[in-house]
């Protein structure tokens, strides 16, 4: 080759550099697992039985492939909304708004009395009477997803809140004070930063999974779920509704269009109050006697504490072994810890629903989870 003919290899890297579909610097790392493995490294109330990680590593594969588990399950779901009949943007703001509310649903009061939101015939409690309670009010024309709807402190009030999230018992919706306070945040970032509208917050991570869980940790303050455990200087980084938001659009679009995301591997677990739950009525998660004693007390653990930061990132740790001894044992599948968060806890929600949960999950009340 001469020396003035580039480098054919050299120009096809620039292009995608210039379509956008490649950094040249390295893609971002979110921090999360880091974190995860200090705290389990350094847990002494939480600790990973190794045995039974690899039991559920097989337990969980077995089924899911069983099951034909993939990101199209997602949107099997009744209540998630279907793209092509919401639109691709409007799908966006819907999953925005869902992940920017999807916290803190636990109840202590009886099946009959606890919060329930009733939507298309059925009664729904939980994740689940968020997303029923936010298609109810697009049906009834309340602009729920819409930032400047959040913005208008006319139109959007705690008591506009509280009749979106109606409930057919007469306990409210925990948090709602907070929840309107997530969305004032984000309606005010939206509008400073990306033109009202979440799609150009994706636009804006170039394709990066982790891209996109920093600049949501770095512009929103109530998605910047870290916390300092025991004093150490970096703070834990848990970031759990800003991973859940880029998992269900991957999910939601199947890895195209707003869910195309090509280090999408690099999202953990969910560090919520279900999976490790399951984990450890699956003797993956082992607690110390005392924390033993007051989740089957029911006892509200305090958010950002060290058991809570423990359960937490065990889980995350956990779920990360799980995925490995799968990776191992079945090379060349692709089974991420989104896939095996979202098949834990759907199973959770199957065995309470079936009245098998043995020990009860932790209570934290917080707008991280
Ligand atoms: N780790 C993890 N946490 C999840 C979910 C979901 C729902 N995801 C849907 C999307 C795809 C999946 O197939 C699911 O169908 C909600 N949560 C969290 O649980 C808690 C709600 O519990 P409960 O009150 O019992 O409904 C609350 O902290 C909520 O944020 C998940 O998938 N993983």
């Amino acid at each position: 080759m001469s020396d003035d003919e580039a480098d054919p290899e050299l120009l096809a890297l620039l292009r995608q550099h210039l379509q956008g579909k490649l950094t040249l610097a390295d893609d971002p790392e979110t921090g999360v697992l880091e974190g995860a493995e200090y705290v389990y490294d350094n847990a002494t109330d939480v600790a990973l039985d190794m045995r039974s990680c690899k039991n559920a590593a097989a337990a969980i594969y077995e089924q899911m492939q069983r099951k034909q588990y993939k990101p199209a399950a997602w949107s099997a779901h009744e209540l998630h909304p279907d793209r092509a009949a919401l639109g691709e943007q409007a799908t966006v703001a819907f999953i925005f708004t869902m992940d920017l509310l999807n916290f803190s649903f636990w109840s202590e009061r009886s099946e009959a009395d606890r919060f329930a939101v009733e939507y298309r015939g059925k009664r729904w409690t939980g994740y689940w009477s968020l997303v029923a309670a936010l298609r109810r009010a697009l049906d009834e024309g309340i602009p729920i997803t819409d930032s400047h709807f959040w913005q208008d402190e006319e139109a959007c009030t705690l008591d506009a809140l509280k009749q979106v999230f109606r409930s057919c018992t007469d306990e409210e919706m925990p948090l709602l004070a907070e929840r309107l306070a997530c969305l004032r945040e984000a309606g005010q970032v939206l509008y400073q930063k990306y033109q009202c509208n979440p799609v150009n917050l994706i636009e804006a991570a170039n394709g990066s999974a982790a891209g996109l869980v920093n600049l949501l940790a770095r512009d929103f303050s109530c998605f910047r779920d870290e916390h300092v455990f025991e004093g150490r200087r970096k703070p834990v980084r848990f970031l759990k509704r800003a991973q859940i938001l880029v998992a269900d659009l991957w999910a939601c679009f199947e890895g195209e269009g707003y869910g195309e995301f090509r280090d999408i591997d690099k999202i953990t677990m969910f560090a919520d109050y279900r999976v490790p739950q399951i984990l450890n009525s699956m003797g993956c998660l082992i607690y110390s006697p005392p924390l033993e004693t007051a989740i089957r007390a029911k006892r509200e653990i305090p958010s950002g504490g060290s058991w809570e930061l423990q359960l937490r990132a065990c889980s995350i740790w956990c779920v990360e072994l799980i995925r490995r001894e799968i990776a191992k044992a079945h090379p060349g599948t692709h089974i991420n810890a989104i896939l095996i968060d979202f098949f834990l806890y759907d199973t959770m929600k199957e065995m309470e629903a079936a009245g098998k949960e043995t020990v009860p999950h932790h209570r934290t009340r917080s707008i991280w989870y």
